[in-house]
């Protein structure tokens, strides 16, 4: 339970903030870490990012709009891949190791080719994301196929399209691969998705790898090892390794350690009683971001050492060769790149409990471009973004336009108290999951991605319109 709900009161005669939330030294300033590396404000307190103002934004692609920092988005990616190849470039660590982003964060045809262009692999779990990344040009080889009910049809896109690696999810799905492999005569790398029966500390809903839940087969049953010698088995499959992800969000390297030592050491029985020295290991994604100060992550640098020197460590215990290792980043590169850019409608000073007073900030947007808030309850933060102002901070609530009292965007935040309708109020830390999730919940046509970089800015998704939205309907049906 937040402070605020339990009826706390501050002195202004405003609901107080949560614990986590200090008082603004200068709410004009932007809170260090939260942002894109290319935003900042100017002498004026509009935001700015890679050299546009927001307001220009606003002028030329409208408002609710996803701004995206691509040199943010292509530093992060080509950091995280610098980083695990110099931890893991010993060749008793595997020689080397591989980024696949994870394209479930955001994808758009332009993304995928700043991937492909960083020289990332990509991680699809879709037929939708297995066409946007082959339009984009990248080769198969350089993508992994997830999901736990891929379709026939999905499995022969792969197939067709040389994906490198498909991460089977079931004994049946195995079979499948099997015969899609067998129809076209080709030999398909397959890895296992295990689980490993790790509690994540994370919001259960984005937890993964304990027992009770719909993805992989399970370490500790005896499943995954089923599925090895199923694979092993069925001509034109190769087994390539095992997978583990364990859930999304995570700050701390004691669950990657725990998942990386069950599964090498399923790793190493696969080697004992198959005869099967598989080639590689993904660890999946996972990595924590700052949405709000009351989250600090690791730098890519120091996780990859980290990771590493798991990895060492288990493998010097099994006596077994390293398996060439490779991650599933997906948040950790998008998140901060990104953030929704809303105009205020209405402003509303609302009495909640206790005589306290909460502000209530309308924007043109809501739970339809950012369903994380209400979802997992994620906090967020924001900023205003057109101006500055010497008002006093007020504990505020930015909520959306849809037909749902849950519709809020930003829980608790403080925004001078002189905010009015035609103001503008940016979101950091919403390039993962928030167009790749967003809905037309009540026809609301879903937010442009707008791409910014060196004072150039470009449409790299377009505004849907109203006609979109009818044009889906069978109009005389
Ligand atoms: C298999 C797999 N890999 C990678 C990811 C990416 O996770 P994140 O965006 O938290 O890095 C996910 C999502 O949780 C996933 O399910
Ligand atoms: N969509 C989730 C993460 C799930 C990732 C996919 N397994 C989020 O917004 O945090």
């Amino acid at each position: 339970m937040h402070a605020h709900e339990a009826g706390a009161l501050h002195a202004d005669g405003y609901s107080a903030a949560p614990e986590w939330l200090p008082w603004p030294s200068d709410v004009n300033e932007l809170e260090p870490g939260l942002w894109a590396r290319n935003v900042t404000k100017d002498e004026a307190g509009e935001l700015v990012v890679a050299g546009v103002p927001v307001s220009r934004i606003r002028d030329e692609f409208g408002t609710a709009a996803y701004v995206i920092d691509e040199d943010d988005f292509r530093s992060r990616a080509r950091e995280f891949k610098q980083a695990y190849a110099a931890a893991f470039a010993d060749p008793g660590l595997g020689g080397g190791a591989d980024v696949y982003y994870a394209g479930k964060a955001f994808l758009c045809t332009a993304v995928a080719s700043w991937i492909r262009e960083e020289g990332l692999c990509l991680d699809v779990c879709t037929g939708g994301e297995l066409a946007v990344a082959l339009r984009a040009g990248l080769p198969g080889e350089r993508i992994g196929f997830h999901g736990n009910n891929k379709t026939v049809a999905e499995i022969e896109a792969a197939v067709d399209g040389g994906v490198g690696r498909i991460i089977v999810d079931s004994h049946a799905e195995i079979d499948r691969v099997a015969a899609v492999a067998r129809s076209r005569g080709v030999e398909v790398g397959v890895m296992v998705r295990v689980t490993a029966g790790v509690e994540a500390h994370t919001h259960e809903f984005i937890a993964t790898s304990h027992e009770d839940q719909k993805f992989g087969f399970s370490l500790a049953g005896g499943a995954a090892f089923a599925a090895c010698e199923r694979i092993v088995a069925r001509p034109g499959l190769r087994l390539l390794g095992l997978h583990s992800h364990i859930g999304s969000q995570i700050f701390e390297t004691s669950g990657f350690e725990l998942s990386a030592r069950r599964v090498l050491a399923l790793h190493a029985r696969v080697r004992d009683e198959l005869g099967v020295a598989m080639p590689e290991l993904d660890l999946g994604g996972g990595y924590g971001i700052a949405y709000t100060t009351q989250h600090t992550p690791l730098p890519p640098a120091e996780l990859a050492q980290q990771m590493a020197e798991i990895v060492r460590r288990e493998v010097t215990s099994l006596g077994i060769d390293a398996p060439r290792v490779s991650i599933e980043p997906g948040r950790a590169i998008a998140g901060p790149s990104t953030f929704t850019l809303y105009e205020v409608g209405t402003v509303k000073p609302v009495q909640v409990d206790r005589g306290a007073t909460r502000l209530y900030v309308s924007v043109d947007g809501g739970m339809s471009d950012n369903i994380r808030t209400a979802l997992y309850g994620a906090d967020y933060s924001c900023t205003m973004a057109n101006r500055r102002s010497d008002a006093a901070p007020v504990i505020s609530r930015v909520v959306g336009r849809h037909c749902e009292s849950g519709d809020v965007v930003v829980r608790d935040e403080y925004l001078p108290s002189d905010v009015i309708p035609g103001d503008l109020i940016a979101v950091p830390g919403t390039g993962a999951y928030c167009r790749a999730m967003a809905s037309q919940y009540n026809h609301t046509p879903r937010p442009p991605v707008v791409a910014v970089r060196d004072g150039e800015a470009r449409l790299v998704v377009r505004r849907e319109t109203v006609e979109d939205l009818l044009a889906l309907d069978v109009a005389d049906a």
